[in-house]
């Protein structure tokens, strides 16, 4: 298990995941030790964002199976499956704030949901996340105000405000600088190290990836195209895997967007002249 001793926390097995008639998971297998972070990465539309859905019990699984704990997570009651969302958090790519709400009541959400704590509880609660993250001054804050890297930072304390002893997270970095995007990595070893929090995080970015994962997961058109601890991949001989690693090198600043805008620019240079 990725050169860990940890104990396997989840455990997918074959796992095969379809959208109608169209696969996009092909025979997925590994383990997420528990206390490390687990970093699943690939190109985009290569499947990271559907394996997660799965992995958080939004996506029925089959043919195929998550074990969590031991136990297939398709075989889950209504009550066990309660049981497990309190036992994870989830912070989306986009932060999914209600920006109709104050930072800090954003935070309480969960709280408010899942708990009958007392609101100076909460309160309290909400603080104490808020510092976790780097945020303290700004619970009173709406999301308008704050800049894209606050955002994220108050997304993940909403994601910790039920302490989840499991946490996922789509993209950390997609849309930072490459500063706030390491303040971020930052944060996310930390919890590793002083909450011994499993960590699942998804994302496209290279760098960030080999920063932060005990783990790596490369994914490569559905499929498991390598895993392991960072330093077996970087030195993987595998020739796919050697030309996914300089590939999104190259493709580092090329987004999605920036390449319509490049297919746009290049249209609209052919119609000029
Ligand atoms: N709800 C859906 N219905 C049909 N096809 C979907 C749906 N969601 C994703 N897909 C397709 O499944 C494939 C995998 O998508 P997925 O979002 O899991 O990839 P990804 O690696 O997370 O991509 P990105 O990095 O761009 O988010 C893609 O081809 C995508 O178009």
């Amino acid at each position: 298990m990725a050169g860990t001793d940890a104990r396997a926390i989840i455990e997918v097995r074959n796992l095969n995941s379809f959208y109608g008639q169209r696969q996009v998971l092909r025979d997925i297998s590994f383990h997420v030790p528990a206390g490390k972070v687990t970093v699943i990465m690939g190109v985009s539309g290569c499947g990271k964002s559907t394996l997660l859905r799965h992995l958080i019990g939004l996506k029925p699984t089959g043919p195929g199976q998550i074990f969590v704990d031991g136990k297939d997570l398709a075989a889950f009651d209504s009550r066990e499956m309660e049981a497990y969302r309190k036992r994870i958090g989830v912070l989306f790519q986009a932060g999914a704030l209600f920006n109709s709400m104050t930072v800090q009541d954003n935070i309480a959400v969960p709280l408010r949901v899942h708990t009958r704590l007392a609101e100076p509880t909460i309160s309290i609660m909400v603080r104490i996340k808020l510092h976790q993250v780097g945020l303290t001054r700004f619970g009173d804050y709406m999301p308008s105000q704050l800049s894209g890297g606050m955002r994220k930072r108050a997304g993940l304390a909403r994601a910790l405000a039920m302490d989840p002893e499991i946490l996922f997270v789509d993209e950390p970095s997609s849309g930072l600088d490459p500063i706030t995007a390491a303040g971020l990595d930052d944060l996310i070893l930390e919890l590793r190290e002083a909450m011994g929090m499993t960590l699942i995080v998804v994302t496209h970015e290279l760098e960030s990836a080999f920063r932060i994962a005990d783990q790596l997961i490369v994914l490569d058109q559905g499929r498991v195209l390598a895993a392991g601890p960072p330093e077996s991949i970087r030195e993987s001989r595998d020739e796919r895997v050697v030309q996914f690693l300089s590939r999104r090198a190259d493709e580092r600043a090329r987004d999605q967007e920036g390449y319509l805008a490049e297919l746009l620019a290049a249209a609209g240079g052919r119609d000029r002249s």
